[in-house]
């Protein structure tokens, strides 16, 4: 069943979505004001940094994951605890990794933009944007693990990640509580 990891004393949080919505931007701010240690990973930068992948793709401009390196390179971390998994895809994931699943949506005309900025090529910037009108990481989501871990947080303004960081932090410190730790 998903979650329940009896050696763990902090949890296991991923914070998925389309690229851009804010996953890194979510997961430094919660890494600075959780009350456990939370260690961020960026799974897309480990792929790179690590060489867990089969080469890299022009024309999409990413690398092609070897999964199964980077699940090994993850299965220590996860079955510790105390990790935020950012990373734009989450089906991956073993469902006794995980605590709670974060998917951040933005309006799709300020991801474009957001995307833009950031010097991505058309291809990529319309694959990206059609991927979060059709909510295909949403779907994925809820398709691999237990409906009440899979929380969907809007991620438009300083407000949204600021209100979305500060629920994170109370529902780590009930997490905490119900296993008998203090924070
Ligand atoms: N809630 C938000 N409000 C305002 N700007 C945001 C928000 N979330 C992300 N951004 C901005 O959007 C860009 C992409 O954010 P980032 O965290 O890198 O996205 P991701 O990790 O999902 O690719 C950054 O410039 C970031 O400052």
């Amino acid at each position: 069943m998903s979650g329940d990891h009896p050696a763990r004393t902090s949890p296991v949080i991923v914070i998925t979505g389309t690229p851009g919505t804010g996953k890194s931007t979510h997961a430094q701010l919660l890494a600075q004001e959780s009350p456990v240690p939370l260690r961020h990973i960026n799974v897309g930068d480990i792929v790179k940094d690590k060489a867990l992948h089969e080469g890299y793709d022009d024309e999409w401009q990413s690398y092609v994951v070897d999964e199964d390196k980077l699940l090994d390179e993850l299965e220590p971390l996860a079955s510790a605890g105390g990790v935020i998994l950012d990373w734009h895809t989450c089906e991956i994931y073993p469902e006794r990794w995980v605590d709670l699943v974060i998917v951040l949506r933005c309006d799709h005309t300020r991801l474009w933009n957001r995307l833009e900025k950031r010097g991505y090529p058309l291809n990529k910037i319309q694959e990206n944007n059609q991927a979060e009108i059709m909510e295909t990481v949403l779907d994925e989501a809820r398709s691999s693990y237990a409906q009440e871990i899979v929380i969907e947080l809007k991620s438009e303004s300083t407000e949204d990640l600021e209100e979305n960081v500060s629920r994170i932090v109370q529902w780590i410190t009930t997490w905490r509580k119900d296993r008998g730790e203090e924070t």
